[in-house]
């Protein structure tokens, strides 16, 4: 359905004892979309999708994943595929030890095989995890977060340590991902990311919504995404 709203956040918060990391932000990811969320370290993005992959529990405000709460219907989590930005494997575990254990957590997955090809990996098989590049690294937690065949993907810093032309291969893949009806909720820090890929983005600073629409309305008058981006974060006189 065209503008179903598949991941709906709503004035949430979340506190970690007393700091206030998430204080009042609302987002909506629609089907088949690339949702950027943008900010300043420390704003609240990983939170907010972490939030919003059901991963951490709200202290307030409302998540719906495919229309349901993902702390209270803990199934629909089998319908969202996470890449966290900290992931780690145990170092002496082998890439095809990650990709069966994983998928052993799916009542249904994707063919292992065919994944690691689509993401580079298909020789590194027999790779332990310590010995993966750092980019071998992320595309694996990319291919782990697709293992389940997720209606709805959460990508956190997606490209980060990867090389350019890496980069525009992972851009790629994720835009095959949305021809096949997978929506993407993504954290990003790189302005040509940003622009290249997200079809709508929030800003977030401190806790809270600074902006939200497509690059080009965020953009506006400015030169750049890069200097609208400054501007709303206060990053710069
Ligand atoms: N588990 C935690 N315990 C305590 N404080 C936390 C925890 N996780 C995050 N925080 C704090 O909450 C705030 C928001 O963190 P969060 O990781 O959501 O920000 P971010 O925008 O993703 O940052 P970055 O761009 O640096 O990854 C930060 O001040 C952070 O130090």
């Amino acid at each position: 359905m065209e503008n179903e709203v598949v991941v709906s956040v709503r004035d949430l918060r979340k506190t970690y004892g007393a700091k206030v990391a998430v204080d009042g932000i609302s987002l909506e990811v629609r089907r088949g979309e690339v949702f950027g969320v943008l900010g300043p370290n420390g704003a609240g993005k990983t939170t907010t999708v972490e939030c919003a992959a059901g991963l951490r529990r709200p202290d307030g405000g409302t998540v719906r994943v495919l229309g349901l709460d993902p702390v209270a219907d803990p199934a629909v989590r089998y319908r969202v595929g996470v890449q966290l930005q900290h992931a780690v494997l145990p170092n002496r575990m082998k890439v095809r030890e990650a990709v069966r254990i994983f998928a052993s957590a799916y009542p249904r997955h994707a063919d292992p095989d065919a994944l690691l090809a689509e993401w580079g990996l298909a020789e590194q098989h027999g790779t332990a995890f310590a010995a993966l590049s750092g980019g071998q690294r992320q595309r694996l937690f990319i291919a782990l977060a697709l293992l389940g065949e997720p209606e709805v993907v959460v990508l956190d810093e997606l490209t980060t340590g990867l090389d350019p032309a890496a980069r525009r291969d992972t851009w790629s893949l994720v835009r095959a991902l949305l021809a096949k009806g997978v929506s993407v909720l993504l954290v990003t820090h790189a302005m040509d990311e940003a622009e290249q890929l997200c079809d709508r983005l929030v800003v977030v600073a401190a806790g809270r919504g600074a902006a939200a629409g497509t690059p080009a309305m965020l953009r506006g008058a400015h030169t750049s995404l890069e200097s609208a981006y400054l501007a709303l974060t206060g990053e710069v006189a």
